[in-house]
């Protein structure tokens, strides 16, 4: 049987990864695969023995450790009997990528890394608006905002620059209108699709 196929969803917190994985699964059939929301899912189990650690790691934005995500990922995979995923925010350091590396990234095909670049500014007050809406999230707050923006300048951005000299990143503009953003993605699915790898 053909391996399952990755693409992974990288950018800034709140560039607009979930808003554009949704129009993804809605016009190309993907299942997402929100890393964050399997480790909030995860926190929310009362019998989870990693609640407790995921609470702080998010609010202090720093990244969960590697065995905890690669397992919610690799279960959702299963679980969802399908065989193409975005993976979205996640790799987000060297310690999830050396355990994507050694246990599952052999036993799928990686596509591409989907890059949504927008400006802190930007992301920022996206955040604070979410937060603001009721996001209900604990790190939609300014404290929270500095630390996730050092994690991702300082972990992050490698991990991007690592897919890149690979020729993996394709990269997005994402400080338009939601609409005009996905125009964009849809082209480079387009792209990649005539390529055949799909
Ligand atoms: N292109 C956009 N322009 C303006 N607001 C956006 C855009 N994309 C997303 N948003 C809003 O910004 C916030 C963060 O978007 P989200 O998709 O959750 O980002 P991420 O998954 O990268 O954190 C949400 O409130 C969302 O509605
Ligand atoms: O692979 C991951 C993905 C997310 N997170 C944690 O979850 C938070 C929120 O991530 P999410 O992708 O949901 O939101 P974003 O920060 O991109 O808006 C991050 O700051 C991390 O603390 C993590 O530890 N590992």
């Amino acid at each position: 049987m053909a391996k399952p196929k990755v693409i992974f969803v990288l950018g800034a917190p709140g560039a607009g990864k979930g808003t554009q994985c949704q129009k993804i699964v809605d016009n190309f059939g993907y299942v997402h695969l929100s890393a964050g929301d399997l480790l909030r899912e995860e926190r929310a189990k009362p019998d989870s023995k990693y609640g407790e650690l995921i609470e702080t790691y998010i609010r202090e934005g720093k990244i969960v450790p590697v065995e905890i995500t690669c397992s919610l990922l690799e279960n959702a995979m299963k679980k969802s009997g399908k065989e193409k995923f975005l993976i979205d925010g996640f790799p987000r350091n060297q310690n999830n990528l050396d355990g994507w590396n050694k246990t599952l990234a052999d036993n799928v095909k990686l596509l591409f890394v989907l890059f949504f670049d927008c400006p802190k500014e930007v992301c920022v007050d996206r955040c604070l608006g979410r937060g603001a809406a009721g996001s209900g999230r604990s790190d939609d707050n300014m404290q929270s905002l500095e630390k996730r923006f050092n994690t991702f300048t300082q972990e992050t951005q490698p991990i991007v620059k690592y897919y890149e000299e690979r020729g993996l990143v394709r990269n997005i503009d994402a400080t338009k209108a939601p609409e005009d953003v996905f125009g964009r993605v849809k082209e480079v699915f387009t792209e990649v699709e005539a390529g055949g790898d799909f």
